[in-house]
């Protein structure tokens, strides 16, 4: 089982990976809004939470302080109990540890809404297919984690908060089994991709196109996790940097970050003929075909590539919907996408985009969406940095975008966590 902590963004169009309860959906506190608490401020108020929505969320609020302590203590039991299990992981913890109790607030979040666990849980089932999660391997995890759950929360603990949790993760384990098995009906668990070109366009920005070995149907605005051949087991998350093409290829940009393995491998030891592994294609960020306002869209540094796919993708459907594509760098250098972006722009009497450089060190993107407008009647996408997303979507918001128009992946997986 994979419980969803942070994801670390190693690259520039990445958002970090999923690993064993490892995922990539919007926050449940929305951008900006910080952690959520125990309960979640989308969840059922207590007041009308079921009894073991209560119990399990009162272990929660009792974990908050020590959840790496928590998480350390499961991955030992679980490694030492079932070593086998081991190979599964990547060979640094870190990250993993996060997005375990991740899964684990969001689990209590949702407890009582069984529609949005299945959504979240199913996507991570899903998702866990690519490490080789076996349906023999939930019990397991499962006495393991209420194993480490009973231990730092002891206080709380007793014998009605076990059968809670037990019920909890049971409803959890079947959803990603369930939705595991469904999927692999229908889609392999991984694919291999080859790099057909590979091109710097930074010192640190790699434009990178891959062939997969099989068809690979996504939309515009998703994003995959890739593992590359020089470390395997660790995934990160990029985003299609194009529109579906004819021909199946995909892109991807990628900014090497100091402590970053993937995105360093990918840019400065990856070429053409190296071979990666592309989990499958997820994400919300996605322009529903049948609306037909505007939209604005914010970008920072490589976070154009999902918006460039956007992009493509309505011009390729001829949609017509008027774009405002501001686009965000700290010099006139990061810009490295803004000729196809002009390109783009001068082929489409729809599209409009704005490069915003920063000024004397200090982001302008705020200001820029303040200024131009106004995006009250748009719908808003925002991709970049997570300190980006949260202030650009607080100037949004700021301006009248009513909170439900703004789409954005989840901050907490935009988290750098340095692999
Ligand atoms: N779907 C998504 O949200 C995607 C996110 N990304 C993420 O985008 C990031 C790109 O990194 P870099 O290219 O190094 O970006 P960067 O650090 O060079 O920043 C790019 C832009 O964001 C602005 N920015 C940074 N902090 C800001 C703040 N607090 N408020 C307002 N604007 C701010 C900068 O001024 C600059 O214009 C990575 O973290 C990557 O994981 C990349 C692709 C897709």
């Amino acid at each position: 089982m994979d419980v969803p902590t942070s994801r670390s963004a190693d690259n520039g169009s990445s958002r970090g990976e999923d690993g064993w309860f490892g995922s990539r959906t919007r926050p449940p506190s929305g951008p900006g809004g910080g952690a959520p608490d125990a309960r979640g401020p989308g969840a059922v108020p207590v007041s009308h939470a079921s009894p073991d929505a209560v119990l399990v969320r009162r272990t929660m609020a009792e974990l908050r302080s020590v959840a790496d302590e928590v998480t350390s203590y499961f991955y030992a039991l679980l490694f030492v109990r079932c070593p086998d299990l081991r190979a599964l992981f990547p060979p640094a913890m870190d990250v993993q540890r996060d997005r375990l109790f991740r899964a684990l607030l969001t689990a209590v979040e949702h407890a009582d809404d069984t529609s949005a666990l299945a959504d979240h849980f199913g996507r991570l089932g899903r998702g866990h297919r690519k490490y080789g999660t076996r349906p023999e391997h939930y019990p397991a995890v499962g006495e393991c984690l209420i194993g480490a759950l009973r231990r730092f929360a002891a206080s709380v603990w007793d014998a009605e908060t076990e059968a809670a949790w037990v019920r909890a993760y049971t409803k959890i384990s079947q959803v990603m089994i369930d939705a595991a098995a469904a999927d692999e009906l229908i889609a392999p668990a991984w694919w291999h991709a080859e790099i057909v070109s590979h091109e710097l366009r930074t010192p640190d920005v790699a434009v990178l196109t891959v062939r997969p070995d099989r068809p690979y149907p996504f939309l515009a605005g998703q994003y995959a996790a890739l593992e590359t051949p020089w470390w395997p087991r660790i995934w990160r998350h990029y985003s299609f940097a194009s529109a579906p093409r004819s021909d199946g290829l995909l892109t991807f940009h990628v900014k090497a970050i100091s402590a970053g393995w993937v995105s360093r491998a990918l840019v400065h030891r990856a070429g053409p003929g190296h071979v990666l592994r592309l989990g499958p294609p997820t994400g919300s960020m996605t322009v529903d075909p049948a609306a037909d306002g505007g939209l604005v869209c914010v970008a920072g540094g490589t976070g154009i590539a999902p918006i460039r796919a956007l992009v493509e993708d309505l011009a390729e459907r001829a949609a017509r919907r008027p774009v405002e594509v501001f686009y965000g760098a700290r010099t006139q250098r990061d810009l490295y996408d803004i000729d196809t972006l002009l390109g783009l722009q001068r082929a489409h009497p729809w599209l409009e985009v704005r490069p915003v450089i920063d000024r004397d060190g200090r982001p302008q993107l705020p200001h820029a969406l303040r200024t131009f407008g106004p995006w009250d009647a748009h719908e808003a996408y925002v991709s970049g940095p997570p300190a980006m997303i949260r202030s650009g979507v607080d100037a949004l918001r700021g301006i009248g975008v009513p909170p439900e128009r703004i789409r954005h992946d989840a901050v907490e997986e935009l988290v750098t966590a340095g692999h």
